[in-house]
């Protein structure tokens, strides 16, 4: 029997990848999920099983973190993807075509009172409104408010230290790193709001302060945990009506990358969804009854 192989190419899919430039205290950030694909002379490869000549799919995923590196400027979606394209077809005789698709996270730097903020983004169009309403025959009426898929992300001003450390603990201590989060919060009311959209934006935006603090230089974070609670703070000083506020924060780690052949300078990281973090508290005005999460 003869065989033909028409179509054959190799690369690597789903790299994620943050990469930061810091202009003083102003930085800027994109989320990129990028995956490449090499046509190139491999038909060995494919058909005796030899690799001679081959562009690994894993000095692929290597270079997609060197060649962010290398953008030293803020640039775009489209020129990283052009820079890394021709990187492959550059620098690999056997590599005829390069194909780079890249999906960006809608990360959009949040505006506070018409500031921009120096260091804090928000998912843009992601969050979801929630209300809980429950009301018996005794006519109590009950009204829990919330939010989820609330997703904050500071690039500085939050670090992590102090923590028991032991033959298990390999995490480094750190007081600058990434902090990313998909927040999801419910408040009870105990009395009932005049305009619940306006006790809506005063809870919401009473979480964004407390995440990301003011909107030039923030606020530290020493942990999650330690935001959780203010934000939770921050909520019931903001609205008034409010008893009760449950918060659930996954810790989205971002890892910082020494590209191959370079060092991390606080530039490029692994974006990462899985596994993180999971921080949850409730938090009440002392003597109220804490709610069910919801
Ligand atoms: O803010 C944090 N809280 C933690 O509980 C924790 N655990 C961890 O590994 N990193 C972090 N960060």
């Amino acid at each position: 029997m003869a065989y033909a192989l028409p179509l054959h190419q190799h690369g690597k899919s789903k790299v994620r990848l943050g990469r930061v430039w810091r202009d003083g205290n102003v930085h800027h950030m994109v989320e990129w999920n990028v995956n490449t694909m090499l046509e190139s002379d491999m038909e060995h490869s494919f058909v005796k099983g030899e690799n001679t000549g081959m562009t690994a799919t894993d000095t692929q995923k290597n270079t997609v973190y060197v060649v962010a590196q290398r953008m030293s400027q803020k640039c775009t979606v489209e020129q990283y993807a052009i820079a890394l394209a021709q990187h492959f077809v550059l620098t690999y005789p056997l590599v005829s075509k390069a194909k780079v698709y890249i999906e960006q996270k809608p990360w959009n730097r949040v505006q506070m009172g018409g500031l921009p903020h120096d260091h804090g983004y928000a998912l843009a169009g992601a969050e979801v409104r929630t209300v809980y309403v429950t009301y018996d025959k005794a006519g109590k009426l009950d009204v829990t408010a919330g939010l989820k898929e609330l997703s904050l992300l500071k690039t500085t001003q939050s670090g992590y230290e102090g923590f028991l450390r032991d033959e298990y603990t390999v995490l480094p201590e750190v007081n600058d790193r990434i902090m990313a989060s998909t927040v999801t919060c419910t408040w009870k009311y105990t009395n009932q709001p005049a305009c619940y959209d306006a006790a809506f934006a005063a809870a919401k935006s009473a979480l964004l302060d407390a995440f990301l603090g003011p909107p030039k230089g923030g606020v530290y974070s020493p942990s999650v945990q330690y935001t959780l609670y203010n934000m939770a703070k921050n909520l019931l000083d903001r609205v008034p009506q409010a008893e009760s506020v449950f918060l659930n924060m996954p810790n989205l780690h971002f890892i910082p990358v020494n590209p191959v052949g370079s060092k991390f300078n606080n530039d490029v990281y692994v974006a990462t969804s899985e596994p993180h973090g999971n921080i949850e508290a409730v938090v009440t005005r002392r003597g109220m009854i804490p709610h069910a999460k919801l």
